[in-house]
C-alpha cells in the first residue's frame, strides 16, 4: 500500500512538473512572439499609416475588390508615393508598395529570400499542384531551370499558326453576328469571347488537343472557367477559406468535381504520350509528330537537366494545368482592355489599323507571322501603355525570409506580407504624368530612356517574373492585329464607363461591353 502511495505522489509530481514545464514554455514562446512583433513592429513604424477605420479594426474591410478600392489605390499612391503600412486585421500588418525605391529589393531578391505569401495563393493549391506559380524553394528553382527553354522563341514562333488560327474563329463568329445585324454595329461584350479564345490557344499549344471550345461547350474547358470563378469567390467568404469547411459546403464539392474532370483530361494526355516515348523510343517518337509540331507536354516530357533529372507525369501535368491557368485570363483580360483602350481612341486605333494594312499589303494570306511581330511598333505601344492602364494582375504578394533593407535605411522586416502593387506603380504620378491618360507614346524609343525598368511590370520581373510573357505578348499583337484588320471598334458612348473589378484578374463588373463595325471590303 505504502508503495502504491509513494508511487501515485511520484506520478502526481512528475505530471505536475511537465505541466508546469509546458506551461513555462509556452510562455517563453508568447514571450518571445511578443518581442518579435515589436522589434518589427519598431522596424514597421517608420512607414506610413493611412488613417484607421477605429482603433479596435486598423484598416479591416478598407480595402476591397471594387472600383472604389482601385480608387483608393490611387489616393495612397498619391499621397504616400512609395509605399505604406495597412494593418489588415489589427494583428497583421501588410505592407503596400507601389514605387520602384521599394518595390525593386524584394523583386530581384531571390525567390528563397522573397517566396510567394500563401495567404493569397492557397487556394488554387488543390487544382494547380506543386506548379510552377505556387512552388518554392529548390524544387521551383529546378523547375524553372528545366521550363525555360519551352518559352524560348524557337519554340514560340511555332504556335503563331495556332493564334491566327483560333483568331479566325472567332472572327468568322463576330462576322455572322455583325451580318446579322443587318448593317447596324453590333454590341458585343468582349472579355468571356476572348477567355475562350486564349483557352482554345493554350489547349492547342500545351496539349495539341482540338476542343472547339469557342464553337461548342467542352466539359474541360468548363472546369477551368469554373475553378476560376470559385477561387474568386472563395477569396471573398471568409467562412469558406478553411478547406474542411470549404470541402463540405456546395461551392466545395463542385469545386473538387471540377478539379477531378481538369486533373483526368492532364493525366491522361501525360499518360498517354508517355507510353507512346516508351513503346517507340526517343528518336522515333520525335521522327513519327504526324506532322504536328511539339507541344508544351512532348517539351516537358523530354526536358532534362544537367544531372540527367527529368519530371515526373504529376510535374508534368501540374505544369500544364498551371500554363492553362495562368495563361488564359490573363491574356483575355490584357486584349479586353486593349480592345477598349483602341475604342476610345480611334486616332491611335487607325494609326494601328494603317500599320497591320501595310505589313499584309500584296500578301496572299491574312496570316501574322512570326517575323511580322518585331513589324508593329506602334501596335506594341498600345499592348504596353495599355497593360499600364489596365495591367491584368493588379498585385502580387511575398513574404520575406529575412529582413530587406532598403535604400534609405528603412527595413521590410522578415516574415510580413508585402503587397507589390502593380496597378498602383502604373498609376504613380511620380513616375507616370497624368497616369490616368491612355498614350502609348510613353512607350516610343526616345520617351522610355532612363525608365527604371521596375515602374512597368505588367509581367511582374526579377527571377519569379511571368515566365509567359514573350508567348502572351505575341498573342495579342496577332489577335489585335488580325481583329483591327477587319472591325472599326467603337465605345458605346450611352453605357455607364465600365466599373472596373480586379480579382485574379482586371475585370469589369457588367463586363466590357464594345461596338463592332465590320470594315467595308474585307471578307
Ligand atoms: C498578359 C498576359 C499575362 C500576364 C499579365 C501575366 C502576369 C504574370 C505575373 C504578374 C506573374 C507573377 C505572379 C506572382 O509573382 O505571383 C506571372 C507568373 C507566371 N505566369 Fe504569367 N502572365 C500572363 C500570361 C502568361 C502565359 C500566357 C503563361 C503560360 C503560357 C503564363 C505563365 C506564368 C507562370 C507559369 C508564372 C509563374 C512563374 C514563376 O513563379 O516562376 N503567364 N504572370
Amino acid at each position: 500500500m505504502a508503495v502504491a502511495g509513494a508511487l501515485g505522489s511520484l506520478a502526481a509530481v512528475a505530471l505536475g512538473t511537465f505541466v508546469v514545464a509546458l506551461l513555462l514554455r509556452w510562455l517563453w514562446d508568447a514571450l518571445l512572439a511578443v518581442t518579435r512583433f515589436r522589434a518589427t513592429c519598431r522596424q514597421l513604424n517608420k512607414f506610413p499609416t493611412p488613417p484607421w477605420r477605429n482603433w479596435l479594426l486598423g484598416h479591416t474591410g478598407m480595402g476591397q475588390s471594387t472600383e472604389q478600392g482601385l480608387q483608393q489605390v490611387d489616393a495612397l499612391v498619391a499621397r504616400y508615393r512609395h509605399g505604406c503600412l495597412w494593418w489588415g486585421l489589427p494583428w497583421l500588418p501588410v505592407l503596400r508598395l507601389f514605387h520602384p525605391s521599394t518595390l525593386r529589393p524584394l523583386l530581384s531578391a531571390s525567390a528563397f529570400v522573397a517566396p510567394k505569401d500563401k495567404t493569397f495563393y492557397g487556394f488554387l493549391k488543390p487544382w494547380l499542384g506543386e506548379g510552377l506559380l505556387l512552388s518554392s524553394g529548390q524544387r521551383w528553382a529546378r523547375h524553372r531551370r528545366l521550363l525555360t527553354p519551352a518559352f524560348h522563341g524557337d519554340v514560340l514562333r511555332a504556335y503563331l499558326g495556332i493564334f491566327n488560327q483560333s483568331t479566325r474563329v472567332l472572327l468568322a463568329k463576330w462576322g455572322a453576328a455583325a451580318a446579322a445585324a443587318a448593317g447596324g454595329p453590333l454590341e458585343m461584350e468582349v472579355l468571356q469571347p476572348l477567355s475562350l479564345l486564349t483557352l482554345d490557344t493554350l489547349q492547342k499549344c500545351i496539349f495539341s488537343h482540338e476542343s472547339h471550345c469557342q464553337e461548342q461547350p467542352s466539359k474541360y474547358i468548363q472546369a477551368i472557367l469554373e475553378l476560376s470563378s470559385l477561387v474568386v469567390r472563395r477569396q471573398l467568404r471568409p467562412l469558406l477559406h478553411p478547406w474542411w469547411l470549404y470541402r463540405l459546403s456546395s461551392d466545395g464539392r463542385r469545386f473538387t468535381r471540377a478539379c477531378t474532370t481538369v486533373h483526368a483530361f492532364t493525366a491522361d494526355v501525360v499518360q498517354r504520350r508517355r507510353r507512346a516515348l516508351a513503346r517507340l523510343g526517343h528518336q522515333a517518337w520525335l521522327d513519327g509528330h504526324q506532322g504536328r509540331s511539339m507541344d508544351f507536354i512532348d517539351l516537358l516530357l523530354l526536358t532534362k537537366d544537367e544531372d540527367g533529372h527529368t519530371l515526373s507525369d504529376e510535374d508534368i501535368a501540374a505544369e500544364a494545368d498551371t500554363f492553362m491557368f495562368e495563361g488564359h485570363d490573363t491574356t483575355a483580360s490584357g486584349l479586353a482592355w486593349l480592345l477598349y483602350n483602341l475604342a476610345g481612341h480611334p486616332e491611335h486605333q487607325e494609326r494601328c489599323r494603317r500599320e497591320v494594312q501595310e505589313l499584309l499589303a500584296g500578301r496572299e494570306t491574312a496570316d501574322i507571322e512570326w517575323e511580322d511581330l518585331s513589324q508593329l511598333p506602334f501596335t506594341t505601344m498600345c499592348i504596353k501603355e495599355s497593360l499600364r492602364l489596365h495591367p491584368p494582375v493588379t498585385a502580387v504578394s511575398r513574404r520575406c525570409t529575412e529582413d530587406v533593407p532598403l535604400r534609405d535605411g528603412r527595413v521590410i522586416p522578415k516574415g510580413v506580407i508585402c503587397l507589390m502593387s502593380i496597378y498602383g506603380t502604373h498609376h504613380n504620378p511620380e513616375l507616370w504624368p497624368d497616369p490616368e491618360v491612355f498614350n502609348p507614346l510613353r512607350f516610343s524609343p526616345e520617351n522610355s530612356k532612363g525608365r527604371s525598368p521596375s515602374s512597368f511590370i505588367p509581367f511582374s520581373a526579377g527571377p519569379r517574373n511571368c515566365i509567359g510573357q514573350s508567348f502572351a505578348m505575341a498573342e495579342m499583337k496577332v489577335v489585335v492585329a488580325l481583329i483591327l484588320s477587319r472591325f472599326v471598334l467603337r465605345r458605346d458612348t450611352a453605357r455607364p464607363p465600365p466599373r472596373r473589378k480586379p480579382e485574379l484578374i482586371l475585370r469589369a463588373e457588367d463586363g466590357l461591353w464594345l461596338l463592332l463595325e465590320p470594315l467595308v471590303g474585307v471578307a
